[in-house]
């Protein structure tokens, strides 16, 4: 199992109170298999996605990691397993303007300490497996939204996570640009074997997912295998 989210619960300051934003919520995701989380607008997505990325320690339950209870580990080894176990997708592709679309890729090497010539090949590979092998040299501004979603996932499979947090993909492209990325991250899910967590409100294009968890007020309801 690469990704187990056991009995977590979240809770945000709120007033005087506390908001419970997720509330005992367990979630396995084996390797090769892709999950969707749905469900509506403040029901605890966003949340769910932090906490599986570590980004944000829950008040109480356990996030493990590629057999990695992550409650054992101290800061400095929280974003050494964040660089080299998990890759994440966010909504907005932040693509630093001035760079290539390779170069983008080379980043995520060099901030891993390791230099960026010796990254290219691996960069051109996941280019090449995204589809834009022939887009290398261009720059944000020059590709397209769909274009430019595609080098986000290919960013956040730089350093052959095990673990593949993605939110809201499709949220910034039209319906069939929408599809083919969805299909995209189908794939890489099997191909890579990773354990890929994606979130959404849109069940359009949910056909090929392995699973899907529905969160309403903080609560797993159905983890059900897709239809
Ligand atoms: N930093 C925060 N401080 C306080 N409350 C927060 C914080 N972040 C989220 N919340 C609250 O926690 C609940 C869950 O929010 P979350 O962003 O996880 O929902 P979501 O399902 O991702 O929503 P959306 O689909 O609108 O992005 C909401 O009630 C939200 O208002």
């Amino acid at each position: 199992m690469s990704l187990v989210l056991d009995r977590i619960t979240l809770t945000y300051p709120d007033g005087d109170g506390r908001l419970t934003a997720l509330d005992d919520v367990s979630l396995t995701v084996p390797k090769g298999t892709l999950t969707a989380v749905v469900g509506p607008s403040g029901s605890g997505k966003s949340s769910l996605l932090a906490v599986a990325a570590t980004l944000i320690g829950p008040d109480s339950g356990r996030v493990v990691v590629d057999g990695t209870d992550t409650a054992g580990l101290d800061r400095a080894e929280l974003t050494s397993l964040r660089r080299t176990r998990i890759g994440i997708v966010f909504q907005q592709a932040n693509l630093l303007p001035s760079l290539t679309a390779a170069e983008q890729l080379q980043v995520m090497a060099h901030l891993d300490g390791r230099s960026p010539r010796s990254a290219l090949p691996r960069a051109l590979e996941l280019l090449d497996a995204v589809g834009l092998h022939d887009q290398a040299h261009r720059r944000p501004h020059q590709l397209s939204g769909g274009q430019r979603q595609r080098i986000n996932i290919a960013r956040a499979l730089m350093n052959d996570p095990t673990v593949l947090l993605v939110d809201e993909p499709t949220s910034a492209l039209d319906h069939e640009r929408g599809a083919a990325v969805l299909e995209l991250i189908t794939e890489l899910t099997h191909r890579r074997a990773t354990a890929t967590v994606l979130v959404t409100h849109d069940r359009t294009h949910l056909t090929a997912v392995d699973q899907i968890a529905e969160v309403h007020d903080g609560r797993l309801v159905v983890p059900s295998a897709a239809a």
